[in-house]
């Protein structure tokens, strides 16, 4: 093989990080180059395409199956590609980000599979860009045991068939990464930086461990992006030269949209497709955000109101158990957000029950598997799959053709009794300048008041302030949801925040920040599509 054309890709703006060089290698460039100039252009059109299809919403404030691909819908014969054997009995999932202590604790967990997270549970850090694909590379030629020279805790990797099957989630299309750019100075979509490097560096490695590159699609829209997915995959298995199929995608099925075409999204990624999750905190966002302003009929109440056995999360995920399963896809159920405590008694247990709850019940619905977000939740999520599962390595054979969701069953928010409180709107401020100011430090997955907070959890934290405001909520103790009472909150917040963490913690926080940040994501009258898309400005490294 003649040795590849320098890359046209330019590192911008970043410092140079130990052992870049082994992830940033001249030909994974130009792999990631490539990926750039063939389908960049089409993400463009795909994002223009959903801010069109948000501003129909606006004025119908209403969603409906595609009228243009029922012939799909009503083809019985498709199906996705079979499982491959790593992929065959994915019971447990636990999720996280990658760097080096986080990967071995998952890859050690006991879960059949970990979810190694360039998404929501990680700030998008060069450092953490770069390095979170070292670590996994590192992982797959056991390169990784290290000491925690903090703690002093020796961290190392169980025997290989121990190890949990990674299922990476690179970036969704709308995040650009700024550290890379072409000659025209463009940033390359960070979806595609995340997706290159990992199948560049691991596709053929993975093979040969008797695995494969197997990857979780996140904040998908529409089926005309999963094709978009399908198409990356073709090329990339042709540049590198492994067969047709190799890949595997699970796709979040976590926007209000994609709920629409969750039988469309399989069949555009047929031939690489292993399943469907149902990412039930991001869905929430989207719900909000696509009906922000469709009137007190689309106003959710306090997010921890909303539970899963709420008629229209109900409607959502025995729809997506249902399509899955006629469709040979595994059904993955989403994420119970109580973290456990090793040194609270009373906050473990609850976490423990709660979990039980969540994971008992997807599995009697039909779900394949689930996730946790903490190693300690492995063997209770394990208990509930195992109960229902036995020795089979998936429930595909329940078909749930007892299940028929209509349109507006997807949509029917007021089917809720449940209301805004005041305490949830300081609980969403809370969250918000708590979570946005770990994620500015880098970190993209913290534990706030007991429960796992992620960009997706904030991201319905700070869209919940600016729905109630915008639809002028008022709560049980007379106040109305104002621009003045959620800057007077905040200020409190920030008090006692300065209080709790003394001066010194304070000021080498980026709290001000982060307090003003959340303020211009729930104020603004232009609602920001994203909240880590200003958060990335502001984002150093
Ligand atoms: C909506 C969504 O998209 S959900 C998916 C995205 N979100 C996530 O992936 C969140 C994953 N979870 C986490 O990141 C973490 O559990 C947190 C941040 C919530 C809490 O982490 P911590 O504060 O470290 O928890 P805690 O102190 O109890 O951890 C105990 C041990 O478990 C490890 N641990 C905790 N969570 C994980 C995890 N998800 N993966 C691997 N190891 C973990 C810790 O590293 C720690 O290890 P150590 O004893 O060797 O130091
Ligand atoms: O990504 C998962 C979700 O729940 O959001």
């Amino acid at each position: 093989m003649s040795a590849p054309a320098p890359s046209p890709l330019a590192i911008v703006d970043a410092e140079p990080l130990p052992r870049q060089e082994e992830v940033l290698t001249d030909a994974a460039l130009a792999f990631v180059a490539e990926l750039h100039r063939r389908f960049t252009p089409r993400r463009d059109e795909l994002l223009a395409r959903r801010a069109g299809r948000r501003a129909e919403i606006a004025r119908t404030s209403t969603l409906d199956f595609l009228p243009e691909t029922a012939p799909i819908r009503a083809d019985d014969s498709w199906k996705v590609a079979p499982a491959p054997a790593a992929l065959n009995d994915r019971r447990v999932e636990i999720t996280g980000p990658t760097d080096r202590k986080m990967t071995i604790n998952a890859l050690n967990s006991g879960a059949r599979v970990w979810l190694a997270d360039f998404e929501d549970a990680s700030a998008p850090t060069w450092e953490n860009v770069v390095l979170g694909q070292l670590n996994l590379i590192d992982a797959y030629t056991r390169n990784i045991d290290f000491t925690d020279e903090r703690t002093g805790k020796s961290y190392a990797l169980r025997p290989d068939e121990e190890l949990a099957t990674v299922v990476m989630r690179p970036r969704g299309w709308h995040l650009d990464e700024r550290h890379l750019a072409d000659a025209g100075g463009r940033a390359v979509p960070g979806a595609l930086v995340d997706f290159g490097l990992y199948f560049f560096h691991n596709a053929r490695r993975l093979l040969d461990l008797g695995k494969g590159p197997y990857f979780y699609l996140p904040k998908t829209e529409s089926h005309l992006e999963a094709r978009l997915w399908n198409d990356v995959f073709v090329f990339a298995q042709d540049y590198v030269g492994v067969p047709q199929g190799t890949v595997r995608a699970t796709v979040l099925i976590e926007t209000i949209t994609a709920a629409y075409e969750m039988e469309e999204i399989l069949y555009e990624l047929r031939d690489h497709a292993s399943g469907l999750n149902a990412g039930r905190w991001d869905y929430l966002f989207s719900i909000v955000k696509n009906f922000r302003d469709g009137g007190a009929k689309f106003v959710l109440p306090d997010r921890n109101a909303v539970t899963m056995t709420a008629p229209f999360m109900r409607a959502y995920t025995e729809l997506l158990v249902r399509t899955c399963h006629k469709r040979g896809a595994h059904a993955i159920g989403g994420m119970a957000a109580f973290i456990p405590s090793r040194k609270d008694a009373e906050v473990n247990k609850v976490a423990f029950d709660k979990v039980r709850a969540d994971k008992d019940r997807e599995a009697n619905d039909g779900f394949d598997g689930s996730w946790v977000a903490h190693p300690d939740l492995v063997p209770i999520a394990m208990e509930s799959f195992d109960k229902v599962l036995g020795d089979k390595p998936h429930q595909k054979d329940r078909l749930r053709e007892d299940v028929h969701v209509e349109a507006a069953d997807l949509i029917a928010i007021d089917s809720l009794d449940a209301k805004p409180t005041y305490a949830g709107l300081v609980n969403a401020v809370q969250v918000g300048i708590r979570y946005i100011e770990a994620w500015l430090r880098g970190l993209g997955a913290v534990a706030i008041f007991n429960l796992m907070e992620d960009a997706a959890t904030a991201e319905i934290s700070r869209s919940q302030i600016w729905q109630w405001i915008n639809a002028g909520v008022e709560f049980e103790n007379g106040e109305r949801a104002t621009p003045e009472l959620a800057r007077k909150v905040a200020a409190e917040e920030l008090a006692a925040i300065r209080e709790e963490t003394g001066e010194e913690a304070f000021a080498a926080g980026h709290w001000q920040e982060a307090h003003d940040l959340l303020l211009k994501v729930a104020l603004d009258e232009d609602y920001a599509d994203f909240l880590t898309l200003p958060a990335y400005e502001q984002l150093r490294g």
